[in-house]
């Protein structure tokens, strides 16, 4: 579905990582972590196609459709939770009644609330809009970037549901979260992003946090990142989607091409 070729990326003369190889399959469950300003949400937009890496590529499955829940929720504060939903689906040209924009919200218990303005809504209720927003599209590649932010006990039982249902209708999904007690769990595999490299990847059960314990990552690639403090600022592939900006791509290419004129649905 997805697969990252040493990719690295650099702001300036700053590594913020290097060297990170991956390959994402279908029904597939990844949790994401590593220390604040490791890299996580800056890979995850590299896996989205909304950053470019600054060397190796992201490559896209042909048949891959991204959902991506970033920090920003897109929502727009003078339109209610359905007409949010209802600007979303016509600017993704999904095929949804208005019952079937209520499923939606009642998928993540906001039937309620339906016709209350977004910009009332508290910060866990803005996130599970956002999350219905991004479960709409029936994405086959889910990126949840700390999806349970604002979310109270019921709601992150609720996210946690989609996220292994996800999972069941073959989608492959990619999870930042700090809770490894709560996350974890759900997790087929962790990947840990450390000192500027990809310092762990292999079972959630054997992931020490902080010891950078190596399990599929290849000694010889961790101690050259090491040893980097720079990365030559070439890029690879296509120009993808604008930088600092989250959204949904219907269809992104293969070989880390752009998406077609950018990212076809902007959330
Ligand atoms: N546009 C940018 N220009 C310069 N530096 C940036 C830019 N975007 C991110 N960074 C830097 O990249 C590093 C990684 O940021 P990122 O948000 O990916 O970290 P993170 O692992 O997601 O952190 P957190 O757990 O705190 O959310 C940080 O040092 C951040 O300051």
């Amino acid at each position: 579905m997805l697969e990252l070729v040493r990719v690295a990326k650099t702001y300036g003369v700053k590594v913020i990582f290097k060297d990170v190889s991956c390959a994402f399959a279908p029904a597939s469950v990844t949790m994401l972590v590593g220390g604040n300003g490791a890299g996580k949400s800056t890979l995850m937009r590299i896996m989205a196609g909304l950053s470019r890496p600054s060397a190796g590529e992201s490559r896209l499955a042909e048949n891959a459709r991204v959902g991506y829940l970033g920090h920003s929720t897109f929502l727009y504060p003078g339109l209610t939770a359905l007409e949010n939903l209802n600007f979303w689906r016509s600017a993704c040209g999904l095929a949804y009644s208005s019952q079937g924009l209520m499923a939606a919200l009642e998928r993540v218990g906001l039937e309620a609330h339906a016709h209350e303005r977004a910009g009332v809504f508290s910060r866990g209720m803005a996130q599970r809009l956002n999350l219905a927003r991004v479960l709409m599209q029936a994405p086959n590649l889910l990126l949840l970037d700390e999806p349970g932010t604002g979310l109270d006990a019921s709601s992150l039982a609720l996210l946690r549901r989609e996220v292994l249902d996800a999972r069941a209708r073959d989608a492959c999904v990619i999870l930042i979260s700090h809770d490894l007690a709560g996350d974890a769990p759900l997790a087929d595999r962790l990947l840990a992003l450390e000192g500027r490299k990809l310092a762990y990847d292999g079972s959630p059960s054997g992931y020490l946090p902080g010891t950078a314990v190596v399990s599929n990552v290849t000694a010889a690639s961790n101690a050259e990142a090491e040893t980097s403090d720079a990365v030559a600022g070439s890029t690879s592939g296509a120009p993808q989607g604008p930088e600092n900006n989250d959204g949904c791509i219907q269809n992104s290419g293969q070989n880390g091409e752009a998406p077609q004129g950018g990212p076809q649905c902007c959330a």
